[in-house]
């Protein structure tokens, strides 16, 4: 039996407001997501009369080759997941397997022949430090993945979120991107994500991989903390158990806020990649530590970044809707916005910008809140969220004209920064390489109009 091959891909994220607080349910998040895509390949396959093996292969890596068992009790219908390459472990590729065929067999849905399968990962080339002489959009590296230095787009949450779907559409004969199927496509993937990194994150990686650019509201972390263990014995009882859980969470509606938005037209998110590294884990357990310890006046600064946040999110989908209402106003104030710096933006749509000009000056105002109220985390929590390293940098790229201003995307910390600037004035940005702008790189990443999608495998296969 052959099976025609498919592929489907998500992309990567940049966290421009939220960071920390979105792990409260009750806050919102900007996520934007960005054109770096990881692409999964369903190859072929066939019925065989050994247990089906579903092998994973990443060609861009060395060793990037994972394979599985796949052995179903006909008593409970648990599908037990066996690495047949225990050398080489991928928790994200093992995790996406066993959620997804477990849903699948818990649901009725997985044949009681199942076909092996082979899957092919691409990821494009801003997702990890590349070679000097690279060339290939799917630079190839001589180390294995763990050992390539990554760049923070949210890899792991665009591979889980392109697995899913490939593994849905070939075993779940069905569109695992068609709206009717996203949501259960979003559910599998973020406690397949969550399973694989052994802690349950705010999710907004695996959903703007999933949706695209959202205004981002978490779903409550007890639904998948209510997932039993997987049964590791033959326990009739609990594998039962498992995949009634299992169909009962995934079903379920998360209340995940997942609204569509999008960075204004004219406007981009400029990634810079800042030599330096951070470690998220350690940051946020640090900032919620210092939350629940800081009393009143920890909870003010929450408050009021909380209050930050919303209105840069606010502003900016009035941009969005500026830009469709009334053209002429928004272009005319974006071209008078490449002349001046964040200040003189907002000197501007005080004056005489209208509603347009009051938006602009909106955004850089809630810029400018937001980061007042990182650094005051920083100083008190102790976690680098904007060092002054990072400080240096933002004010000087908010003094080059076009820049309504910039943060540190995400946890924060020394990797990276985002500029919001208006996209005619990045190429006079970019040409700023000296002083405080020596350790910047910017990156060709623009904002992504898709999140998972199928693609046309002809325009990828060719680097197989
Ligand atoms: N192209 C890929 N092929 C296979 N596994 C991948 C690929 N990209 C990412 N992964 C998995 O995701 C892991 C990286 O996850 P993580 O360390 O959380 O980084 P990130 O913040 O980019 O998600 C890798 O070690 C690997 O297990
Ligand atoms: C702190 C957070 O709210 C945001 C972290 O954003 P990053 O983009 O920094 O995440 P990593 O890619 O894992 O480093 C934690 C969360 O939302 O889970």
């Amino acid at each position: 039996m052959t099976i025609a091959k498919r592929c489907f891909s998500a992309p990567g994220k940049a966290l421009l407001a939220g960071g920390y607080l979105v792990l409260d349910a009750e806050n919102s998040s900007f996520v934007t997501a960005l054109s770096a895509r990881i692409y999964a390949i369903t190859s072929s396959q066939f019925v065989g009369s050994t247990l089906p093996t579903i092998t994973v292969l990443s060609p861009q890596f060395q060793e990037g080759e994972w394979s599985y068992t796949i052995c179903r009790s006909p008593a409970t219908g648990f599908v037990s997941v066996t690495t047949l390459t225990p050398n080489r472990r991928n928790p994200f590729v093992q995790s996406a397997i066993a959620t997804v065929v477990n849903y699948l067999s818990a649901t009725g849905i997985l044949q009681t022949a199942m076909p092996s399968l082979t899957i092919n990962i691409l990821s494009d080339n801003a997702y990890h430090s590349q070679p000097s002489d690279g060339v290939l959009p799917f630079n190839k590296h001589l180390l294995p993945i763990v050992a390539v230095p990554k760049t923070g787009l949210g890899s792991s949450a665009a591979l889980t979120t392109s697995l899913v779907a490939a593994l849905l559409s070939f075993y779940g004969d069905m569109n695992p991107v068609a709206s009717e199927s996203k949501t259960i496509l979003h559910n599998l993937a973020q406690l397949a994500h969550c399973n694989a990194q052994g802690k349950v994150g705010s999710g907004f990686d695996v959903a703007c991989a999933v949706f695209g650019s959202i205004v981002y509201r978490r779903f409550q972390p007890s639904i998948i903390s209510s997932l039993p263990s997987a049964p590791t014995s033959s326990d009739r009882e609990m594998e039962a158990s498992y995949l009634l859980s299992l169909t009962n969470i995934i079903d379920a509606d998360w209340n995940v806020g997942t609204g569509a938005c999008a960075v204004p037209r004219r406007l981009r998110l400029l990634m810079g990649d800042v030599t330096g590294g951070s470690e998220t884990p350690a940051m946020v357990q640090m900032v919620l530590q210092w939350r629940k310890e800081g009393g009143d006046s920890a909870a003010a600064v929450w408050t009021a970044l909380g209050k930050a946040n919303e209105k840069l999110i606010a502003a900016m989908i009035g941009l969005g809707e500026q830009a469709v209402e009334m053209p002429e106003e928004y272009d005319a104030f974006v071209d008078e916005v490449l002349k001046v710096s964040a200040m003189g933006i907002r000197q501007l749509g005080l004056s005489n910008g209208g509603r347009t000009g009051e938006l602009f000056a909106l955004v850089v105002d809630a810029i400018i809140e937001i980061r007042d109220n990182l650094r005051i985390m920083t100083i008190r929590s102790g976690a680098q969220i904007e060092p002054i390293e990072q400080t240096r940098l933002l004010d000087a790229c908010s003094t080059l004209p076009g820049v309504l201003g910039g943060i540190v995307p995400g946890a924060g910390g020394y990797d990276a920064v985002c500029l919001l600037a208006a996209e005619a004035a990045v190429d006079a940005i970019a040409k700023h390489t000296e002083g405080e702008f020596e350790k910047v790189k910017w990156l060709e990443l623009r904002e992504e109009a898709h999140g998972v999608r199928e693609e046309d495998l002809l325009e990828i296969e060719k680097f197989l």
